[in-house]
């Protein structure tokens, strides 16, 4: 396990532990603090320029989120700008209120009303940061809503005042920032759906902590990784051996579809197209063979007998012979005598859509007699039905590890941020996406990709599915740059795939030999 501060998201309890550890090791608070805001200082000059915003206000809280807004606003004065400071609680702690007395010297003025900051270009948040311990209330929480109401640019330190810092929850009231720099290490509260239209933009200040220090206070922990392309490569079959055939790519099932939503097949079946697997084969019901075949000629379609309504009545297939079945989309629950045929099968499995209505049914001690990977892709209603027990917090990051543990299955919380955890304890976050995936068959398209990636690297089924989210979301934001948020439907989504992955993950560089050997054929 290697430990990295792009990668691990930490909580506030593994932040105050890491930071002791540095300063136990000889750096002074204050230094650290010194960098820290030195740093972010640098980026909001390059960000809101001194032309553009040329009053600055900045609140101070009495803790070292404080302090740092104090170095930040001393820098921003030396460098010209105008700024005008106001502090609502009058007890500060000794760092804070030394760094208080410096900017004073300076000649830098504390408001006595936060009225006085109202002409300012660009407020500066230094109210709390991860030592936030109680609902904010009273004239703070009045001082924050007033804020809010001014419509400004709003840059927080740390952490948006008023959010917590590892559930992501508003605490009584929170600032609502344009942009938020977070210090160090990335917290759980940046990856919580709760919390993202109070940070705004989100921006990490690398303060230089070391990978030891890192392991020395998360190894006996579960790590929590944000997914980006670094992590993800060493899994990936690209680039592919150069003596390979169709079916040692693997292949997999996809069940899904009715004449009701015949589209979902179409879209799980494309989602595992852009996954490269090498063979796919798409069980549907009767009526739907000729559709599927002409919008996917290069798979095999299995036209299954039929309900009156037109359902799949019954899979006349032995299941095990495919490496991987993903299952759900456009099925309806009519039939959960198919979802139970697939949770006898001795494959990994996905269950997406329907599958995870009738699982619910069902109840999901059903999954503990499987001897193969279950991958559940939820979104939050499904959630709901899946895990009641679970559906009364909005910790998304906790509940998702919970589910996982309940089930003994990997579950992927479908949202603004993606969470997934498997039951030996593995968690993956997707730090991006775009809400031109809050659409109909999106969903659809992640089931297939999942599958395909699964059925090339099936020794790593987390990997796997964190992958499919990670490229999913990617290509959602790609489509939408090109097409805008309302152009990217889910045929559009599936055709960015390829786009997507050469983009963020381009193909490691052929070893030598294999160039050679490529070259002697030409
Ligand atoms: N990450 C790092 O390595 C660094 C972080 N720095 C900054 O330090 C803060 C954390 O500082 P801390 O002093 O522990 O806590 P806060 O500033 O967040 O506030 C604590 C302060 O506020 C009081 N308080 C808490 N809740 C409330 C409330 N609801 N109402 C009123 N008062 C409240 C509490 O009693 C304390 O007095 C971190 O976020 C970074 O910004 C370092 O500067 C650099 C290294
Ligand atoms: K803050």
């Amino acid at each position: 396990m290697s430990y990295n501060y792009r990668l691990n998201v930490v909580n506030s309890e593994q932040m105050r532990r890491i930071e002791g550890a540095i300063f136990a090791s000889g750096m002074p608070v204050a230094a650290l603090m010194e960098k820290a805001a030195l740093l972010t200082a640098q980026q909001l000059k390059k960000s809101y320029s001194l032309a553009n915003f040329p009053k600055i206000g900045v609140i101070v809280g009495p803790g070292h989120n404080g302090g740092d807004a104090l170095v930040i606003a001393r820098e921003l004065h030396l460098a010209g700008y105008q700024v005008s400071l106001f502090c609502p609680i009058a007890k500060l702690k000794d760092l804070t209120a030394q760094q208080a007395n410096y900017v004073k010297h300076l000649g830098l003025i504390f408001q006595k009303t936060l009225e006085s900051l109202e002409d300012c270009q660009l407020i500066i948040d230094g109210l709390f940061g991860f030592g936030l311990e109680r609902t904010l209330s009273g004239e703070i929480a009045e001082l924050v809503d007033k804020i809010n109401s001014w419509q400004k640019p709003v840059i927080s330190i740390d952490i948006a005042s008023g959010i917590h810092t590892d559930t992501g929850e508003v605490l009584g009231t929170a600032i609502k920032a344009t942009h938020t720099f977070c210090l160090g290490l990335w917290k759980r509260a940046f990856f919580q759906d709760l919390a993202l239209p109070y940070l705004g933009k989100v921006e990490l200040i690398d303060i230089g902590i070391s990978p030891l220090d890192l392991e020395t206070i998360l190894q006996d922990s579960q790590p929590i990784l944000r997914v980006n392309p670094d992590l993800i490569r060493p899994y990936l079959p690209l680039p592919r051996p150069l003596l390979t055939h169709k079916y040692q790519q693997g292949h997999l099932l996809i069940i899904c579809g009715s004449r009701r939503y015949a589209g979902g097949a179409i879209l799980t079946g494309l989602g595992a197209r852009g996954s490269g697997v090498g063979m796919l084969s798409i069980a549907v019901p009767a009526a739907l063979k000729s559709l599927l075949i002409s919008h996917l000629p290069e798979a095999l379609i299995i036209d299954c007998p039929e309900t009156a309504t037109g359902a799949i009545a019954e899979l006349p297939l032995e299941l095990n012979n495919y490496h991987v079945l993903a299952c759900g989309p456009g099925l309806t629950t009519e039939n959960p005598a198919i979802i139970e045929q697939v949770l006898d099968s001795d494959k990994p499995i996905i269950l997406d859509a329907d599958a995870l209505n009738i699982l619910a049914q069902f109840g999901i001690e059903k999954l503990s007699s499987r001897q193969n990977k279950t991958i559940l892709t939820p979104h939050w209603g499904e959630f709901k039905r899946l895990f009641p027990n679970l559906s009364g917090s909005q910790d998304r990051i906790n509940i998702t590890q919970e589910a996982s543990q309940q089930s003994g299955a990997i579950v992927l919380l479908k949202g603004a941020r993606t969470i997934i955890a498997s039951p030996e304890g593995k968690m993956y976050i997707i730090p991006e996406s775009t809400s031109a995936l809050a659409r109909g068959g999106s969903g659809d398209v992640l089931t297939g990709l999942i599958g395909g990636f699964l059925t090339q690297m099936p020794d790593n089924a987390p990997e796997a599915t964190a992958l499919a989210a990670y490229l999913h979301a990617q290509a959602g934001i790609l489509a939408a740059k090109e097409r805008t948020e309302l152009g990217v439907d889910g045929v559009t989504l599936a055709n960015y795939l390829f786009a997507a992955l050469k983009d963020s993950i381009p193909p490691a560089p052929l070893d030598k030999g294999g160039a050679d050997r490529r070259g002697d054929q030409n």
